[in-house]
């Protein structure tokens, strides 16, 4: 399966993009085992987490609306979120991916969910947090964070996109938002992680 799934790959995300993926693969199998999860899981959503990275915008949005997606207006102008969505369609189609916990992880890789599980907040995390994404004392810190607490990583993990997001004067899409304060309220029912 594996071996399948790289050599799709291969023939449709270029080099640099391949590493980045495989940095995701092996991210999200270590902080699901530092987390007790299901390691083969988060090891498959992570290779396909960017299945659809590379697919033009309306093939984007003729496969997402083919699925019943529903294509909000920061979507419609920028398709490229929902390479999320489409590359978990992929899995499910080219390489039978069944299980919600990997389907779930891939669709939600990019702007989160309220509620997401804890290998989706795996997946979101190896995604943003990965070595390759630089060695700033910020994503050094986020890091840290990602091995002491999960929903405070994925809180700071979204307050690091969206300033970056302000920085570049891009739309932000307001899931992101849903997904920090969620996540914030997560991270605070647990008294005795919050001194
Ligand atoms: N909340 C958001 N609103 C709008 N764009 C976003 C948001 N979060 C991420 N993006 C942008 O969507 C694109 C895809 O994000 P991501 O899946 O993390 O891809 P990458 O691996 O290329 O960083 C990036 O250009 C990112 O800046």
């Amino acid at each position: 399966m594996r071996d399948q799934v790289l050599t799709w790959l291969d023939d449709n995300v270029p080099t640099a993009r391949m590493q980045h993926i495989l940095r995701v693969e092996q991210m999200s199998m270590e902080l699901a085992r530092h987390y007790h999860l299901n390691v083969e899981q988060a090891a498959q959503a992570g290779l396909m987490h960017d299945l659809a990275k590379y697919f033009k915008p309306e093939r984007l949005l003729r496969m997402a609306k083919e699925a019943g997606i529903d294509i909000d207006p920061i979507c419609a102008a920028t398709p490229h979120l929902l390479h999320a969505d489409v590359s978990a369609i992929v899995a499910k189609e080219q390489f039978a991916i069944q299980e919600d916990a990997v389907l779930n992880a891939i669709a939600l890789h990019t702007l989160g969910n309220p509620g997401m599980s804890e290998m989706s907040c795996v997946v979101f995390l190896a995604d943003s947090l990965e070595p390759g994404r630089g060695d700033t004392p910020e994503l050094e810190n986020l890091r840290k964070i990602a091995h002491i607490d999960l929903h405070k990583a994925v809180w700071l993990t979204c307050d690091y996109c969206v300033k970056h997001l302000l920085n570049t004067r891009r739309l932000i899409h307001p899931r992101m938002i849903l997904t920090r304060n969620w996540a914030v309220q997560r991270f605070s029912q647990k008294p005795e992680l919050t001194q």
